[in-house]
């Protein structure tokens, strides 16, 4: 193994309930005095959304938003926020939402700046590596969901609605500036979003811990938001008001993120054709996922996954994994095949070759072939 690596941990985070307060305070210190805020459609009339522009509004800086986001967002969301933030002479982007507004929000404020066709800063590009390609309007990100991570991640993932495939679009300086997480902003989730959010950061964990390159940071970080899931998911799920658990899932959500800058694999490879064809949701796409995928990699992963074990304080080494991630899908009311997601009679060629073009596939500790990843993908349907 050759010990070479890139790592990039600088994002400011305000951490803490009630901290949305700080919302002006953070667009100061990022540089934004005109900002747009970009949420998903779901969220736009939601008490902690006006509440937001509320206190921007009362600090002078408006109350612009552009909500037009769909869930899995995808290139036309992000023409018509640019086409918003342009007209509105903004300086700056509030992100605020799940993984779909967050993700949307730091495309906008990246692409505004740009004059080349979106698709050229897909992550297995490189455009991004020009001078030309810099300029990022500030973006200060708030999370209302505990799993994407987005908030702490160099990437968005959008939807090309016309191929339906699942991009990411990357860029090293897609770092918001200034993150709120605001645990009191999650306690609206519903059960069946805090369960697939919450299992999108267990994945992120897993996934990272098991992907083969070097980054002992990654390792340390993933093994920790393991444990915070394992502890406070089901404290979140049964009581969506408990603010320490909705706290501790907001950290384990930023964990997930920060270490999968070590790599994905399989279960994101396969999640992400799944949700851009059938527009299921991305954590619980993953959740239905992860047991086969486990299974699949074992060879690869069993003496990791023991240690794992042992500092989740699971017995067993890997079958005992196995078994917890069993037990926790089933109390969080996740599916066992995507039939369960409304995934009906799948495209299973399409899915595959998808999954097979994936970022997340170079990740995983098991090569994926063609073969391979039919296979894996047969069993959970
Ligand atoms: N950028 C990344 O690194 C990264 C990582 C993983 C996933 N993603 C992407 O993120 C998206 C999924 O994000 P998500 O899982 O957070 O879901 P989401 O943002 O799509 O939100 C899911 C639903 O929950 C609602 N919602 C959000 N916050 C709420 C709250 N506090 N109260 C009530 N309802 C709320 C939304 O309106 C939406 O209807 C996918 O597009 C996925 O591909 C990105
Ligand atoms: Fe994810």
């Amino acid at each position: 193994m050759s010990i070479t690596a890139n790592w990039s941990y600088p994002t400011a985070i305000r951490f803490g309930a009630g901290r949305i307060s700080e919302i002006a305070d953070a667009c100061a210190a990022a540089g934004i005095k005109k900002p747009l805020l970009i949420t998903d459609r779901g969220l736009a009339d939601m008490a902690i959304t006006t509440k937001t522009l509320d206190l921007l509004e009362a600090a002078g800086l408006g109350r612009a938003i552009f909500a037009d986001v769909d869930p899995n967002p995808n290139e036309k969301n992000a023409e018509a926020g640019v086409k918003a933030f342009r007209e509105g002479g903004h300086d700056g982007v509030v992100a605020f939402g799940g993984g779909s507004g967050l993700d949307l929000g730091k495309l906008v404020a990246f692409y505004a700046g740009q004059t080349r066709p979106l698709w050229d800063f897909e992550d297995i590009g490189d455009w991004w590596t020009r001078a030309d390609a810099d300029a990022i309007a500030p973006i200060v990100a708030v999370p209302t969901t505990a799993g994407t991570g987005s908030e702490v991640g160099r990437a968005s993932v959008i939807t090309n609605s016309v191929t339906a495939e699942k991009k990411i679009i990357f860029h090293p300086k897609f770092l918001p500036s200034v993150v709120i997480c605001d645990p009191e902003l999650t306690v609206g989730m519903p059960k069946f979003i805090t369960a697939g959010t919450g299992l999108d950061a267990f994945a992120h964990c897993v996934e990272a811990f098991c992907s083969p390159h070097y980054h002992p940071m990654s390792q340390g970080i993933a093994l920790e938001g393991m444990r915070l899931v394992k502890e406070y998911l089901p404290r979140a799920y049964a009581d969506g008001t408990d603010i320490e658990a909705r706290a501790n899932m907001m950290s384990a959500a930023a964990m997930g993120a920060t270490a999968f800058q070590k790599g994905l694999g399989a279960i994101h490879a396969l999640s992400h054709p799944i949700g851009a064809i059938y527009h299921t949701h991305h954590g619980t796409t993953n959740a239905v996922c992860m047991p086969t995928v486990l299974q699949f990699n074992k060879p690869a992963i069993a003496d990791r996954m023991a240690m794992a074990a042992n500092y989740l304080g699971i017995k067993g080494g890997f079958d005992g994994f196995c078994s917890y991630v069993d037990d926790l899908n089933a109390s969080l009311g996740i599916p066992k095949t995507l039939g369960g997601l409304g995934v009906e009679n799948p495209d299973i060629d399409r899915i595959v070759s998808g999954a097979l073009i994936d970022p997340s596939t170079g990740g995983n500790p098991v090569e994926m072939t063609a073969k391979n990843t039919k296979e894996l993908l047969l069993k959970i349907v």
